[in-house]
């Protein structure tokens, strides 16, 4: 197994691989309240955003080498994926204050729930989300969280392969000025995709580190930077209202059948009416927002890998990192969302990437986003792998050493598989929108929360202390949108009026 063990300051703490078995499963031991000593226990109450030098765990025998800068790449880089092409159309069923007002809500419990994951590694001594389910629940608790993670992370990675295979051949076209799809095999969105899995995708997936990663992961920020500037830029450039738009809300009949049909008059008032922002909006599919904004600040799974890579490592450092990407997010999230949906309105769609083709698919801009788009998702597969890997890791080969062929093969049996279900399977995508509804609110804030309930030892946090209590919450709070979010896909399907078809 990779995972490095790790000590704490004082004391040597073995990690999952070198303790299981001696450690009793479900209930704090006296080896696990060693971890953090007395003097740096967690205090009740502590803020997961204050600064506390004197509790910070120290990991000494592990040797990360990633930098804090690139860490804050490769954490927001796992964060930023195709969560974002889905916000401007989250917005526009929101309204933009309450849309602002959920996506703060959801970037503080993201990070709340990061605080919960680090304090309880602390405890532990284990940088490995596996292993604190195994640590709070036995093997239940691991197989719990390696599930889902690789199924969260797996529907991530295809939606982003999703993207490349239908948004590819569309830039290819383009750049080769072929009015027409052509049967050539550049223009073939299946080649296209193993191409560039074959290509670009395997060799950085094959990196036995992800600090490695950092300069990948920076290219492909400075790409979705180019994204938003695009967004902003169009807004100012695209008229409103499209034709287009008027086509949408009566049921996407062709531009002519629409002038048939609507007076001049009564266009002139619906365009006025059509391009004012709604600053609070509620509808059948506002109570898709949360899940896309959950799916689009789930980063969970990489941040113990990521921790645990790091320079000097320190629960409070990893929580700047935490705190630091997830604030670069949510300002790229909102304006993204906000410029997105000011340029199209209610005529957003569910993709913000497929509204932009519908207004010139042949504009140079428009071009250069796609290609900085599917740079980006293509950049950020290895970075979402790497948790999955490990998770598998975790699940069959606990106990062995690292081995180069193992970590090939995993590599290559994920993309295979993901490949396959990208090119025959497309339709199966829309199960990952039940996976991204249970696998996103576990990870975010159930696991995190009852993990910490059980790991965090009663000697210093009673079950009715407030940090503990807080936890329940957070792990209610966690349950209720999950059963939300998946009620609301169970009445879609059963009514067939599903409108969100989006890539995640
Ligand atoms: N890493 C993930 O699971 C999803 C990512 N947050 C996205 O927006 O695409």
């Amino acid at each position: 197994m990779e995972a490095p063990l790790q000590m704490e300051m004082v004391e040597l703490v073995p990690n999952g691989k070198h303790l299981e078995g001696l450690l009793p499963v479900a209930t704090p031991t006296a080896s696990n309240q060693r971890v953090e000593g007395p003097g740096r226990s967690c205090v009740e109450g502590e803020g997961f955003l204050q600064k506390s030098p004197s509790k910070e765990p120290h990991f000494t025998d592990f040797e990360g080498k990633t930098s804090f800068g690139m860490s804050v790449f490769n954490l927001s880089n796992a964060i930023m994926g195709s969560g974002i092409l889905g916000l401007a159309y989250a917005m526009a069923n929101t309204g933009i204050i309450l849309f602002l007002f959920l996506l703060t809500a959801v970037a503080l419990l993201s990070s709340y729930s990061i605080h919960l994951l680090l304090k309880s590694s602390g405890i532990v001594g284990i940088r490995a989300y596996e292993q604190l389910g195994y640590r709070a629940f036995g093997t239940p608790g691991k197989l719990a969280a390696a599930l889902a993670i690789t199924l969260q992370n797996i529907g991530a990675m295809s939606s982003y392969l999703y993207i490349i295979k239908s948004e590819l051949p569309l830039v290819i076209q383009t750049f080769l000025n072929l009015e027409e799809q052509t049967s050539g095999w550049y223009t073939n969105g299946n080649y296209l995709v193993i191409l560039v899995s074959v290509i670009v995708i395997l060799p950085l997936a094959l990196m036995r580190q992800l600090g490695y990663l950092g300069y990948s992961s920076g290219f492909s920020l400075s790409c979705m930077v180019f994204f938003l500037i695009a967004v902003i830029y169009k807004k100012f450039h695209v008229p409103c209202p499209l034709p287009l738009h008027f086509a949408n809300i009566t049921g996407n009949f062709s531009l002519s059948e629409v002038i048939k049909e609507e007076g001049q008059l009564q266009m002139e008032t619906d365009a006025t009416a059509f391009c004012t922002p709604s600053y609070f909006t509620l509808n059948t599919q506002t109570a898709y927002t949360i899940p896309i904004m959950a799916f689009a600040f789930v980063c969970h799974p990489e941040v113990l890998p990521i921790y645990t890579e790091l320079k000097d490592p320190s629960k409070r450092k990893m929580q700047h990192i935490s705190n630091l990407s997830i604030a670069v997010m949510y300002v790229m999230y909102f304006l993204a969302a906000l410029f997105g949906y000011l340029t199209f309105y209610d005529g957003v769609e569910s993709e913000l990437l497929h509204t932009y083709s519908k207004v010139d698919s042949f504009d140079v801009l428009i071009l250069c986003v796609r290609v900085a788009v599917l740079t980006a998702v293509t950049l950020t597969v290895p970075i979402v792998l790497f948790p999955v890997r490990r998770a598998i890791q975790q699940m069959m080969f606990q106990d062995q050493e690292f081995s180069w062929l193992r970590h090939v093969l995993i590599a290559l049996s994920l993309l295979t598989c993901i490949n396959l279900l990208v090119i025959f399977a497309p339709n199966i995508l829309g199960i990952f929108g039940v996976i991204g509804a249970t696998s996103a609110p576990c990870l975010i804030f159930i696991f995190p929360a009852i993990f910490y309930f059980r790991i965090m030892p009663i000697e210093k946090e009673p079950a009715r202390s407030t940090p503990k209590i807080l936890a329940l919450c957070f792990a209610a709070l966690g349950l209720l949108l999950m059963t939300m979010s998946l009620s609301f896909i169970i009445i879609d399907w059963v009514s067939g009026t599903s409108q969100h078809g989006g890539s995640h």
